[in-house]
């Protein structure tokens, strides 16, 4: 038998992560395997209390440092609390982003790739998902649906300009370009159906 799986979904904002998310694991499951949803920061009901400190409230609540701190707590929760347990059963994990996202959003300023991963060596013993899939969109496009979708309301870290996305996106695709491996980017344009069928596709390898 081939063994459980963690896959995570990372991508700039409105890319269509929880959209493809929805769809792999209604897939996965039409196949009969048991597969947990999941997402950060949250995913367990401690890591989920962290995320409403770190979206909500003013753009300066937190300091750069205590931002990458709290993300890699409830890194720490999730990983224990649920997803090696639903590893443990042989479930397989979905995560709507999980550490790329923050190498990508937290590791590119006051505090370095290294300073991130060492953060998650120490929170969750270095865990990283089986496969990455980084969602690629231009950036109009990844803007209007997420405008769309949520109008003139983003969330705490959602709501920085456009030039500090714009880094986040690039900081994806570097991840993909240098972690061919565990990274792989997908393009995110078109139905839905085509992206999940691209998805697949590069899941292949792992499918029972
Ligand atoms: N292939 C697609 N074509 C057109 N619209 C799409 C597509 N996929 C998703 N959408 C729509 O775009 C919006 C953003 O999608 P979704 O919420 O899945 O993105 P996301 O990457 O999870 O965003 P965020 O990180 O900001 O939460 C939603 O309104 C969704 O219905
Ligand atoms: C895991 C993680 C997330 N973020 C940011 C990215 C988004 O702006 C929000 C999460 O919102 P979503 O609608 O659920 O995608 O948080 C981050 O900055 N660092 C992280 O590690």
């Amino acid at each position: 038998m081939r063994p459980a799986r963690f896959i995570s979904l990372e991508g700039g904002e409105g890319v269509g992560k929880s959209t493809q998310l929805r769809a792999l694991g209604a897939v996965l499951r039409a196949r009969g395997m048991e597969v947990v949803e999941t997402r950060e920061p949250g995913g367990s009901p401690g890591a989920e209390a962290i995320r409403h400190m770190l979206l909500t409230g003013a753009a300066d609540r937190w300091s750069a440092r205590a931002e990458a701190l709290l993300f890699a707590a409830a890194r720490a929760d999730h990983v224990e609390k649920t997803i090696r347990p639903a590893l443990q059963r042989g479930a397989w994990v979905l995560s709507d982003r999980f550490l790329d996202s923050s190498r990508a959003y937290q590791g590119m300023g006051e505090l370095t790739d290294e300073d991130i991963l060492t953060l998650h060596r120490i929170g969750s013993a270095g865990f990283l998902p089986d496969r990455t899939f980084i969602l690629m969109l231009p950036e109009g496009e990844a803007e209007s649906r997420a405008y769309s979708r949520d109008g003139d309301g983003s969330d705490r870290i959602g709501g920085r300009d456009s030039a500090f996305h714009r880094r986040v996106s690039q900081s994806f695709a570097r991840f993909a370009a240098i972690e061919a491996d565990r990274v792989r980017p997908i393009d995110a344009s078109g139905e839905a159906a085509a992206v999940t069928a691209r998805l697949l596709r590069e899941l292949e390898d792992l499918l029972p």
